[in-house]
């Protein structure tokens, strides 16, 4: 086990907050050092052109250590385009490791090292010439527990797009990004209370919208219901399927039956960081290939 006074935990803390929250939207973080400064070519790939099924996310052998742990082992895995793609496992088994490699997040976390390939439209993020900042931009990040900046609802859509220098009519933009959210006809007219005021379901809109407003390609959710009474899950599992529309989501969750209601693909990781099975949530909830995964998903360990 590794030390745990060496770990940053996947929920951030409360002084954490604001250090994460900026890096959801992509804002450079001052505490770490400076990153590369060449963009990627997140735009223009020929990856991006395709049919249905796109591959958007893909690891080759991508193994991730913290000091001498290693916490994923060997992940291989494709994640299709505008589809929920869940990320399901006993504690410790390396969701939110493999999460946080897909946007570089890992980056702040001074004891994580990564080997092998995590692709973002065909283009390696770990490449000297990846600009995380840029990278994060594209792929947008919800956390677990809400954690809306103590500014406005208003300030806190447009967060993002003024610490990326992002041009265009604001008010547009936050409308649209609200009503996406499904947050808009609660809070158009409120705008300039705090978002610190809004219920804990609100909030977590809040904050997809704000994940949403610099128009990702790609959302990652690391529990974003599991701190959130039933109705409010509910909003949040509908309004994933409906992102999914528009954006590849990415899930973790602890919840199997939320995996199972919302997401198309399921990538069942067990403890040791191996991901043992990867297929169309049907087929793993219904007929999974590997016993552990059976044992798993059946309640019988974890
Ligand atoms: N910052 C860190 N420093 C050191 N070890 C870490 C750090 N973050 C995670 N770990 C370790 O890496 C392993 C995988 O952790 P991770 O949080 O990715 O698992 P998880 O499946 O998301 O767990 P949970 O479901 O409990 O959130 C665990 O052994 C954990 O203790």
């Amino acid at each position: 086990m590794s030390d745990p006074d060496s770990r940053t935990d996947s929920q951030p803390t409360e002084g954490e907050n604001e250090r994460l929250a900026s890096s959801d939207v992509g804002a450079s973080d001052p505490t770490t050092e400076p990153l590369v400064d060449s963009s990627i070519d997140v735009d223009g790939s020929a990856a991006s052109s395709g049919g249905e099924n796109r591959t958007v996310i893909e690891s080759k052998d991508l193994d991730v250590f913290y000091g001498d742990e290693q916490a994923l082992r060997s992940i291989d895995i494709e994640i299709p385009a505008e589809q929920v793609t869940a990320i399901i496992g006993p504690s410790g088994c390396g969701k939110s490791t493999f999460l946080r490699c897909i946007n570089r997040m890992n980056d702040l976390v001074d004891a994580a090292r990564i080997e092998g390939e995590l692709r973002f439209e065909g283009k390696n993020v770990y490449d000297d010439d990846v600009d995380p900042v840029a990278l994060r931009r594209k792929i947008g990040m919800v956390f677990q527990h809400p954690n809306p900046f103590p500014k406005s609802i208003y300030d806190n859509v447009t967060y993002g797009l003024e610490v990326q220098g992002i041009d265009g009519d604001y008010d547009e933009i936050v409308e649209k990004a609200l009503r996406r959210a499904a947050l808009w006809d609660e809070v158009k007219g409120q705008l300039d209370s705090s978002g610190l005021d809004l219920s804990g379901g609100q909030q977590q809109r809040l904050c997809i919208a704000r994940a949403i407003a610099p128009d990702p390609e790609v959302i990652l959710m690391d529990e974003p219901a599991s701190a959130l009474d039933p109705v409010a899950t509910s909003k949040i599992e509908d309004l994933i399927e409906d992102l999914a529309e528009e954006y590849t989501v990415i899930i973790v969750t602890h919840n199997m039956q939320q995996a199972a209601r919302i997401s198309d693909k399921t990538a069942v990781f067990l403890t040791g960081g191996e991901l043992v099975e990867y297929d169309d949530t049907s087929k793993i909830f219904e007929n999974p290939e590997h016993d552990r995964v059976e044992d798993y998903i059946t309640g019988k360990f974890g």
